[in-house]
């Protein structure tokens, strides 16, 4: 068998074809959506992933807001930029690019984002909300590995599925979404202290390699004709590497390929919780 491709970014484009005409009613009433970032220092990555942003916002109509500061910004200093996203009325939603340097409290700053703005769906009150099953902006990459299952019609009620990593921005809000009466999913959360993870993943249905060692899932591990998303990001002599072994599109049904699955479509969710902000901003009638 070769897998089928999950193509996340021919679905982001297909999302943003979605959302311009959203845009569009939004500037009707008078409202431009604006997509802020908070970059703090000069790492490349970093600096690239934003850019993208940018782009992204651009062609769908939405504006950019962008805070490029020092790598040695103070923390009072970083809270009161926070502070002025907070009350600017024409940034609907804004993120912190993570990492921070080591000498800023980043727990600090997520708090502090108005929950209303946050369009990473990071900040604590989002992840409470998600919890309590309350509506709230959802973690972009998790978000956008729903959508590129559902898009490519990949049945997740029922399901298996084996998330592999319980970091923050993936493995753990993933569970949690997964895990709604609305997904209904069957989830098992596996991670460094799993004792047998190749049986974990050869029971799954579906399978998100989120744990950032590169190869970690192999053909073997796979059930045949299960969806393999790869969303693991490393670097091997420079070179983007995700967590799958050579020869898993051999044994998968579908796989998301990295780089062009999980990643354009992490983008594609923080521009539509961006314009979902807006939309909820109440105009005078
Ligand atoms: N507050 C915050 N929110 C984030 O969402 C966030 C963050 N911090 N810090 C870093 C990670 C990383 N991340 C990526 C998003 C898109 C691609 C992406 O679109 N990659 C393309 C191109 C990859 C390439 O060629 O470099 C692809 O996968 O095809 C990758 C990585 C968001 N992050």
């Amino acid at each position: 068998m070769t897998a089928k491709l999950l193509d996340g970014k021919a679905t982001k484009d297909a999302i943003f074809a979605e959302l311009k005409p959203r845009v569009a009613a939004l500037k009707a009433r008078g409202i431009v959506p604006g997509l802020g970032t908070v970059l703090v220092g000069d790492d490349r990555g970093s600096h690239s992933y934003v850019r993208m942003k940018h782009a992204d916002s651009a062609k769908v109509g939405v504006n950019s807001i962008r805070r490029d500061l020092p790598a040695d910004i103070t923390q009072a200093k970083l809270e009161a930029v926070i502070d002025e996203l907070n009350a600017d009325p024409a940034c609907h939603g804004y993120i912190v690019q993570l990492p921070l340097p080591r000498h800023l409290d980043a727990g600090a700053v997520l708090e502090r984002i108005d929950p209303a703005k946050d369009a990473d769906g990071l900040a604590p009150v989002s992840l409470g909300k998600l919890v309590l099953g309350e509506p709230g902006p959802l973690p972009c990459t998790p978000y956008g590995i729903i959508e590129l299952l559902r898009r490519h019609d990949i049945p997740i009620a029922g399901a298996n599925v084996t998330v592999v990593g319980r970091g923050i921005t993936v493995g753990r809000p993933l569970g949690l979404l997964l895990t709604r009466r609305s997904e209904n999913a069957t989830v098992t959360l596996c991670h460094t202290g799993t004792r047998d993870l190749a049986a974990e993943v050869r029971r799954a249905d579906i399978v998100v390699a989120a744990a950032g060692v590169p190869g970690i899932i192999t053909p073997d591990m796979v059930k045949p004709g299960a969806a393999v998303l790869d969303v693991g990001v490393s670097h091997v002599d420079g070179k983007l590497t995700g967590d799958l072994a050579p020869g898993v599109e051999e044994t998968a049904g579908w796989i998301s390929p990295n780089p062009g699955g999980v990643g354009p479509m992490t983008r594609a969710m923080l521009v539509t919780n961006v314009v979902e902000a807006a939309e909820r901003v109440r105009t005078p009638a």
